[in-house]
């Protein structure tokens, strides 16, 4: 089974005020879109539907974390451009999540994925718990049984080849793709949603989503810290590379591997923020296999084991320390690339060099140090 999550971020935000549309907004220190790409992390492919005019907005904010495919005019439309790019691929089920819902819970997310077992799609949702009135001119016309009323939510979640083929069908205009899938006949499970499974829609809601991250984050708090320093000799060549970008050089890096210097400090940082030792415990230079080796390789297994250990990278820092080559030409692209290696957001990664001022080693231009700092933060 491949799940591929579709997260719809086209619109405009209009009910919630002026300013940047809601998705792009900040909640507790960056945009919510952030906080929504984010919560799908460890469940496979995450398609994120941008309005043209964001796309690069969104490349900015997401890196490598997620593909992005512009929207239409309408939600429905939106959704339908992402499901289009997953034909012929090997995605079978598929979770359609508001942008606009940032703090979605895992459960949530699992209880809907495993209604699929049994139901061609599956959706998320609380029972109406207030009294239900019909208003008129700011009086109460009338009362409406609220039995067996629901307030829908997402992510909606779907098998891939029928949702697809009802999109398609679906003349346009439906509120969520629960109506789209019922127009083409399929049967939707309902599951528990969950109070804090807002969204987003007026700027007062804002508030109300920052205090429930607020709770959270204060209750589940595991924050851990790690370091990382590093040193590769300069040798005879024409390149070094550098937190994965090759940079021409009068000079190359000697090492077992490709002695991506600055690579290899944020590998350590991670995996000594889980207490897990060093590069070398997990990938012995006494092996001839990783001689040559990408740098990635082991960047990639740190990330990987911190997910597996219940921890996302909060934020990584690198610095790296030489008198040549010219990092800061490069900085960016290589923040991005250490980013899309990780599979974290571009915007929690930074990368930046200093000089020794022509002291010691790297002062004399025999090496190149790193230092790297990176945050793990308990999910
Ligand atoms: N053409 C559209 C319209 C909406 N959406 C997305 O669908 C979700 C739910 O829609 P809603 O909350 O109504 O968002 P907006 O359309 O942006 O808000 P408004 O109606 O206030 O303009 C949002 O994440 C929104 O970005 C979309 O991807 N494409
Ligand atoms: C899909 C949805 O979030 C279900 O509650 C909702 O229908 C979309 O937002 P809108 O406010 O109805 O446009």
């Amino acid at each position: 089974m491949s799940v591929a999550v579709i997260i719809v971020a086209a619109g405009r935000g209009t009910r919630a005020g002026e300013g940047l549309p809601k998705q792009w907004r900040d909640l507790a220190g960056r945009p919510v879109l952030a906080h929504t790409v984010e919560a799908f992390a460890d469940l496979g492919r995450v398609i994120v539907v941008l309005h043209p005019d964001d796309m690069i907005r969104g490349l900015e904010l997401l890196g490598g974390a997620a593909t992005l495919v512009a929207g239409g005019a309408s939600r429905a439309e939106s959704v339908q451009n992402a499901l289009e790019t997953l034909e012929g691929s090997d995605v079978t089920r598929v979770l359609i999540h508001d942008g606009a819902r940032p703090l979605i819970p895992q459960k949530v997310q699992q209880a809907v994925l495993d209604a699929l077992d049994t139901h061609p799609g599956a959706a998320p949702a609380l029972p109406v718990t207030d009294a239900l009135w019909r208003g008129e001119q700011g009086l109460v016309a009338g009362t409406q049984d609220r039995e067996g009323l629901y307030r829908a939510q997402t992510p909606q979640g779907f098998r891939f080849p029928e949702i697809l083929a009802a999109h398609r069908a679906h003349p346009g205009n439906a509120a969520d793709d629960v109506e789209v899938a019922r127009a083409a006949g399929m049967a939707v499970a309902i599951v528990p949603g969950h109070e804090d499974n807002l969204k987003i829609t007026y700027a007062e809601d804002f508030a109300r989503a920052e205090a429930i991250l607020r709770e959270k984050k204060g209750s589940q708090m595991d924050v851990r810290l790690g370091n990382g320093y590093d040193v590769h000799a300069f040798t005879e060549g024409d390149h070094v590379i550098l937190c994965g970008v090759s940079i021409p050089h009068d000079k190359a890096l000697l090492g077992h591997s490709d002695a991506d210097v600055g690579m290899h400090a944020l590998t350590d940082a991670i995996y000594g923020a889980m207490a897990e030792g060093d590069i070398g415990r997990h990938f012995p230079p006494s092996d001839p296999q990783w001689k040559g080796a990408a740098s990635w390789i082991f960047l990639e297994h740190a990330a990987n084991l911190a997910r597996e250990k219940g921890f996302r990278i909060g934020n990584a820092d690198v610095t790296l320390i030489c008198e040549r080559p010219k990092v800061g030409p490069h900085a960016i692209a290589m923040a991005q690339e250490l980013a899309r290696i990780m599979n974290v957001p571009a915007d929690r990664v930074s990368v930046k060099a200093t000089t020794s001022e022509r002291l010691g080693f790297t002062g004399r231009e025999e090496g190149i140090a790193s230092i790297a700092t990176v945050t793990l933060i308990g999910v």
